[in-house]
C-alpha cells in the first residue's frame, strides 16, 4: 500500500526514531551456541573439499556465526544468501561490496523455494575446488561439500533444491518452518552426477554471543530462534517499527486498518478483532467475577509475524541500517 506523500509525512512524524532496546537480555533469547555441533563439523572437515555457508538474504551483514570461518576456514568458502524471494535486494551491489570488505568474495543469492540461482552453485564450487589444494583428498574423483549456517536459513532446502536441479529427484533432507529441524551432521548425499558431488547437511549453529539486542531481534524475525523465547509481542513490535521505517505499509491494507500506526497495542487489537481472535477473561470487580472479552494479543502477534515471514508485506532488507553505515545502536564499539 502506498500513502500519498502528504499522508506519509504526517504518519512519519509520529513514528519512533529508534526502538527501545534497554532492559532486554539478548543472551536469554538464544540457546547455547551448540559447541557440540561445531566440533562434529570440524571433525568432518578432512572429508570435505569446500564449505557452503548458508545465511538469510534479509540479514546479509549481521547474525552470521564467526566461528564458521574461524574453525572451518581452511577450506574454500562460498556464502549462499538464501530466501532472496523475501529480501529487498535493491542495494545488492552495496551488500556485495560490504561482504568483499570482510573477505567474502564468493557470494550467491538464491531462493530454494523458487529454485532461483541454485544452478550457479555447482559451477562455482567446482571452480573454487579446482583452484585450491585438496589436502588429503587429491586422489578422490568426487567432491564433497559441507553445508553450514545458523538455524532455519534453508540449508536442508538447498540440498533438496540442488537435487531437483541436477538429479531431477526428490527430497533427501528434512525441511521445517522452525529452527532446529536438522539435529545431526548427515551422511553424504549426492547432489550432482557430472561432476560427482556430495553434500553433508549440518544442524544450525548460532554464534556464541549475539552482537547486539537489535541483531537478536532481526535474527528472531527471520525465525532463527523459537519465537516464545523472545516473545511474540516484542517481535511484533520490532516488526511494526521496521515496516514503518521502511515504508512497507502493506499491513494496513492486509488487516483493514484505517491508517499506518506505530503503536503495537493498537495494531494488535485491530488485528485480533479482524481475525476474530478474542478470549474470555475473568475480571474481579466489587460485585464479583465478570467475564470480559479481550483481544488475544499473542494470537494477533503470531499472525502478524507469520504473514511477514510469508512475504505478504513485501520484500525487506533488515540490515538497511548497517548498509547505511549506522550499525545497531547497542553494538559494542
Ligand atoms: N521463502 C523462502 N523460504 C525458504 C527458502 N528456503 C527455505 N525456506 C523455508 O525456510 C524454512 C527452513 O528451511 P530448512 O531447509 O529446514 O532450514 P535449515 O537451515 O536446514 O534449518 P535447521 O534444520 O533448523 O538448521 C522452511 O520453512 C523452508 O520451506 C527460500 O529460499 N525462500
Amino acid at each position: 500500500m502506498r500513502l500519498s506523500p502528504r499522508a506519509l509525512r504526517a504518519a512519519q512524524a509520529a513514528w519512533r526514531e529508534c526502538f527501545p532496546l534497554q532492559g532486554r537480555d539478548v543472551a536469554r533469547w538464544f540457546p547455547g551456541h551448540m559447541a557440540k555441533g561445531l566440533k562434529k563439523m570440524q571433525s568432518s572437515l578432512k572429508l570435505v573439499d569446500c564449505v557452503i555457508e548458508v545465511h538469510d538474504a534479509r540479514i546479509p551483514l549481521s547474525g552470521r556465526n564467526p566461528l564458521f570461518r574461524e574453525t572451518l576456514g581452511l577450506k574454500p568458502h562460498l556464502l549462499v544468501l538464501n530466501k532472496m524471494d523475501l529480501a529487498d535486494l535493491t542495494e545488492q551491489q552495496k551488500i556485495e561490496q560490504h561482504l568483499a570488505g570482510e573477505g567474502l568474495k564468493h557470494v550467491i543469492f538464491t531462493s530454494c523455494i523458487k529454485d532461483e540461482n541454485v544452478k550457479q552453485i555447482i559451477p562455482k564450487v567446482t571452480e573454487l575446488v579446482g583452484s585450491s589444494y585438496r589436502y588429503h583428498r587429491a586422489e578422490n574423483l568426487d567432491c564433497c561439500i559441507l553445508v553450514v549456517g545458523i538455524p532455519n536459513v534453508g540449508k536442508s532446502s538447498l540440498i533438496n533444491s540442488l537435487r531437483r536441479q541436477h538429479l531431477r529427484t526428490g527430497k533427501a533432507a528434512r525441511v521445517g518452518g522452525e529452527p532446529g529441524i536438522t539435529r545431526a551432521v548427515m551422511s553424504r548425499v549426492q547432489v550432482c552426477e557430472r561432476p560427482l558431488i556430495f553434500l553433508m547437511d549440518t544442524p544450525g549453529v548460532l554464534a556464541p554471543r549475539i552482537e547486539s539486542v537489535e541483531t537478536g531481534l532481526k535474527l528472531a524475525l527471520c525465525g532463527t530462534v523459537l519465537d516464545h523465547l523472545v516473545g511474540e509481542e516484542t517481535m511484533a513490535d520490532y516488526l511494526l517499527y521496521t515496516l514503518n521505517r521502511h515504508q512497507l505499509l502493506g499491513y494496513v491494507q492486509h488487516y483493514g486498518l484505517d491508517s499506518a500506526c506505530d503503536d503495537i497495542e493498537h495494531v494488535l487489537k485491530r488485528v485480533a478483532v479482524r481475525l476474530g481472535k478474542t478470549r474470555k477473561v475473568k475480571v474481579l470487580t466489587g460485585t464479583g467475577d465478570v467475564n470480559v472479552i479481550q483481544p488475544n494479543y499473542s494470537a494477533a502477534a503470531y499472525d502478524f509475524l507469520r504473514t511477514f515471514r510469508s512475504g505478504l508485506f513485501g520484500p525487506v532488507m533488515l540490515d538497511r541500517d548497517v548498509l547505511q553505515g549506522c550499525p545497531p545502536a547497542d553494538t559494542p564499539r
